[in-house]
């Protein structure tokens, strides 16, 4: 790892008069955002075609943007894109087809991709990240031979391996049993604290989020709508607005929400 993005690693995220559009049509209307700490998950929640891919991609500076994005002392929006796609990491919601490679290869790939560590500490981080992940058995199978599932973990063991400082994904546990969905939770949490990453994460169970992610940004139509700690700014009322839907929220054994929809209204 470079260490212009080690240097990173205190800091938070700023995202400032942020504006997307695809054609004339406004998909990020001059959104800025509270400093999106370091070292916590924030959820990215909203309705279906609300803007949290867009953001995310604009972020990774994968999608045109204006505005103002920085991550510590780096002016993202100014920064040449390897240097830019040197500090984050982004998954996709969509993963990009595969090559044949096996699994330990490709996340070994990953991991020296723009970063020149010997083969030998390569193979030992990737190793240590498919155990971490639950999904060393994987390591000797081909990437286009893996489910869908399978290829989501093996492209957040390629996420996680590159050690960026920014971490952004995108729907990480879509194609996820319940087992891997709380795995994975766990794991991009560890990573998170373990490495002070910024981690942007877009879900769409809320329960998930509000139980595994410290901060939550909530958007509708491009624009925020309320952003800080989970159970700060999750209410009915915000539930309502956000997703049209009648809910309660309540408090679990395990001193975390619940969310239990009631009806749409
Ligand atoms: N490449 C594109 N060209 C044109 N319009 C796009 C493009 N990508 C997304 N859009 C539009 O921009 C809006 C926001 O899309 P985006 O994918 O960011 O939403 P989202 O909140 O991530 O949605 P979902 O939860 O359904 O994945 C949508 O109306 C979508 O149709």
């Amino acid at each position: 790892m470079s260490g212009s993005a080690h240097s990173t690693r205190e800091s938070s995220l700023s995202v400032e008069e942020l504006s997307v559009k695809y054609g004339t049509r406004q998909v990020i209307d001059n959104l800025t955002l509270a400093p999106i700490r370091a070292g916590r998950i924030t959820a990215i929640l909203g309705p279906n075609g609300s803007g949290k891919s867009t953001l995310l991609r604009a972020i990774a500076g994968l999608t045109p943007s204006h505005g103002k994005i920085s991550l510590g002392e780096h002016k993202l929006s100014s920064l040449a894109q390897a240097k830019r796609a040197q500090l984050s990491a982004y998954l996709p919601q969509t993963l990009p087809p595969t090559v044949h490679l096996q699994v330990l290869e490709a996340v070994m790939v990953a991991r020296r991709a723009g970063d020149a560590v010997s083969a030998e500490l390569a193979l030992d981080e990737s190793v240590a990240i498919l155990e971490r992940l639950g999904i060393a058995a994987l390591a000797l199978r081909y990437m286009d031979e893996l489910s869908g599932g399978q290829r989501q973990l093996v492209g957040l063991a390629q996420a996680l391996v590159r050690r960026p400082s920014l971490l952004l994904l995108d729907e990480p546990l879509s194609a996820l049993d319940l087992h891997y969905q709380i795995a994975v939770m766990e794991a991009v949490r560890h990573e998170t604290e373990m490495r002070n990453l910024v981690t942007l994460i877009v879900v769409h169970d809320l329960n998930i989020a509000l139980q595994r992610a410290s901060d939550v940004v909530y958007v509708k139509e491009g624009k925020l709508i309320a952003q800080g700690g989970v159970k700060t700014v999750t209410t009915p009322k915000i539930l309502a607005d956000i997703y049209g839907v009648k809910a309660r929220i309540e408090m679990c054994s395990r001193n975390n929400l619940h969310i239990l929809v009631d009806e749409v209204v």
